[in-house]
């Protein structure tokens, strides 16, 4: 392989490298998206870094997509399709060049979940690091996010002005939005999962800790790379971290955070590409025993850099682990099982070692722009350790003794469909109200802004799952609208799409099988009364069977035309076409899957 040599000896690997793994740095680098924009040199440090180290490290870039900025037109037909992209392309890389190892920079909604099923496909040693959450914007006493900007911005009954001057907070810093929205979501579950060091999750994109912790995943990938080349060491492989009570954890973490839905489809296609038996009845299994511990934006005025404050993800893995909620003997990155990680980094906990202290007290600057990683030091002056009213609770005093998220099952949703109870007003669990039926996101928007719908309407958005948008559109902008109106607590929304981590409400997606697979959310027509009871995991059409397959019969007498939206006008590129093809309803994660004779 002269050639080769040749080549990689033109890319700067020197003589004493060659033997040695080569680490791919991953990187998701882009000026579009502010969760990314701070990542531009990271890359070229870890590099430095990991060639002290002795090997060399190579850097390449993927595509990431804003959801925020992509939202409310076509363009968020791209986004859920785009974490397939980046999986492929991972694969594409590391294979095409064998490459050993990856150390995988991600940030936003679908950068780590494409680049966790591309580890789990490759199964190489691979670590995560995060580019760390957005600081919340501040105004005074005030703090804000994207998300009240976006509702505050369609409610008549905020000024223009006022309005003016939450835009220009609510997005201070580079990093990921800063409440328990999707990316935020990913980047926690990935530190419960075993795939990230303590902290990923929820120091502030500013901060030098997360810096630090950068530099301690340089440090810890050519350690890895060591344990599995030179020491047979199979422990740091993804496959034997993500394992399926690593999967279990990190869904119970997501529970006991009242986490973005978009997860529960995230964590099904890693754990498919991982061959892990792990599915949408675990996930309803969990959620009926798995109390709410933490509530973050939208739910609650915490962001992430109070749960960071609070002791960030280990310590509500702590707090499960007390109550024997989660499997703490999994192994991790660090080559330890989760039980001893938790000794050390646990604030609660009087093991706690003097670096997990100072990390958590990482505090944001509240400085205004800042686009600038680890640019400033600010801490807390003190941790906030109240388990009974703080920002993090224990089992004993958890918000709810019901988890964040439930699965309901019925006659519109046979194989199930989401729900972020920890962002649902407790009034409403037990609700039955009137269809209102579209067959678009824009068709829904527009009827909630101009008083079609009104208090006791359910909303139904069909068509607009994987295969029927295709590309499953998040929905934040109906389910704000429905805030912005003042209805936040009179309606109930239904959609075969999904939904952003900053939707809250009654507010039920991933409805599958998807209205273009034939589903029952097709048939459901205008003046229906459907039912959802949270509680009891229940969501029906109140219409006969015979009804419902007399409706189904004459659907399917359009021949060709059966389960399409009739009333709508989009346009679809042949590349979300080719997606649309092979994309399987949301209980199975919205995952590509080919015909078996391929
Ligand atoms: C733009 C948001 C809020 O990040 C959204 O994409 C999400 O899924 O949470
Ligand atoms: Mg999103």
């Amino acid at each position: 392989m002269a050639g080769a040599r040749s080549l990689w000896r033109a890319n700067g690997v020197k003589e004493e490298q060659f033997g040695k793994p080569i680490i791919a740095i991953v990187n998701s680098f882009t000026q579009f998206v502010p969760g990314h924009v701070h990542l531009h040199e990271i890359g070229q440090h870890l590099k430095k870094r990991i060639a002290e180290r002795g090997c060399f490290a190579a850097e390449f870039n993927t595509i990431a997509i804003d959801d925020g900025i992509a939202m409310g037109h076509a363009g968020m037909l791209y986004s859920l399709p785009s974490r397939e992209l980046i999986a492929d392309s991972v694969e594409y890389m590391c294979n095409a060049h064998t490459v050993d190892a990856m150390i995988c920079i991600s940030n936003c909604d679908k950068i780590t979940p494409g680049m966790l099923m591309a580890a789990m496909r490759l199964n190489i040693p691979t670590i995560f690091v995060s580019g760390g959450p957005m600081e919340a914007g501040v105004d005074g006493e005030k703090r804000y996010d994207l998300v009240d900007a976006m509702v505050m911005g369609a409610d008549r009954e905020v000024s223009d002005a006022e309005v003016d001057v939450v835009e220009r907070c609510a997005c201070p810093t580079c990093g990921s939005c800063s409440g328990m929205f999707t990316a935020n979501s990913m980047n926690s579950l990935n530190e419960a999962l075993g795939m990230a060091l303590p902290g990923n999750g929820t120091i502030v994109a500013t901060h030098a800790n997360r810096m630090n912790l950068f530099e301690r995943a340089a440090e810890r990938i050519v350690d890895m790379t060591d344990a599995w080349y030179n020491r047979e060491d199979a422990s740091v492989l993804p496959r034997n971290i993500a394992t399926r009570a690593a999967f279990l954890n990190s869904m119970t973490l997501d529970i006991a955070m009242g986490g973005s839905t978009n997860t529960v489809l995230h964590l099904l296609a890693i754990a498919k590409e991982a061959e892990v038996d792990f599915s949408m009845a675990d996930i309803d299994a969990l959620s009926r025993r798995i109390p709410n511990l933490c509530k973050v934006a939208p739910s609650s005025h915490y962001h992430m850099e109070d749960v960071n404050r609070a002791g960030g993800i280990m310590a509500i893995l702590a707090e499960l682990d007390r109550a024997g909620m989660i499997d703490s003997s999994v192994s991790r990155v660090e080559g330890k099982t989760l039980k001893t990680i938790l000794e050390g980094w646990d604030v609660a906990a009087e093991s706690c070692n003097e670096e997990a202290r100072k990390l958590y007290l990482s505090a944001p600057a509240q400085n205004g722009r800042n686009l600038v990683m680890g640019s400033q030091q600010s801490m807390y002056e003190s941790a906030d350790l109240d388990r009974a009213d703080g920002c993090i609770r224990d089992v004993e005093h958890a918000y709810s003794k019901d988890g964040g998220l439930a699965v309901l099952y019925g006659n519109i949703a046979l194989d199930g469909c989401i729900v972020k109870t920890a962002g649902v007003d407790p009034s409403i669990f037990d609700f039955q109200g009137t269809a209102k039926v579209y067959s678009s996101q824009e068709a829904a928007c527009e009827a909630i802004l101009d008083g079609t719908v009104k208090a006791g309407d359910v909303v139904i958005i069909r068509y607009e799952g994987p295969k029927g948008g295709p590309g499953m559109q998040e929905m934040l902008y109906p389910t704000s609208y429905l805030k912005s109106v003042h209805l936040g607590k009179e309606c109930a929304l239904i959609t075969d799409g999904r939904f952003s981590g900053g939707t809250s409400g009654l507010s039920i997606g991933h409805v599958s099988p998807e209205a273009a697979a034939g589903g029952a959310i097709a048939l459901v027509q205008e003046g229906d009364a459907v039912e959802i009871n949270i509680p009891k995991r229940k969501i029906n059409v109140l219409v006969s069977d015979e009804e419902l397959s007399r409706r189904r019969t004459e659907e399917l007498e359009k021949g060709r035309d059966a389960f399409s939206p009739v009333d709508r006008d989009r346009h679809v590129s042949q590349a979300l076409k080719a997606y649309a093809m092979f994309a399987a309803s949301a209980d199975k994660g919205a995952v590509r899957i080919l015909p078996e004779s391929i």
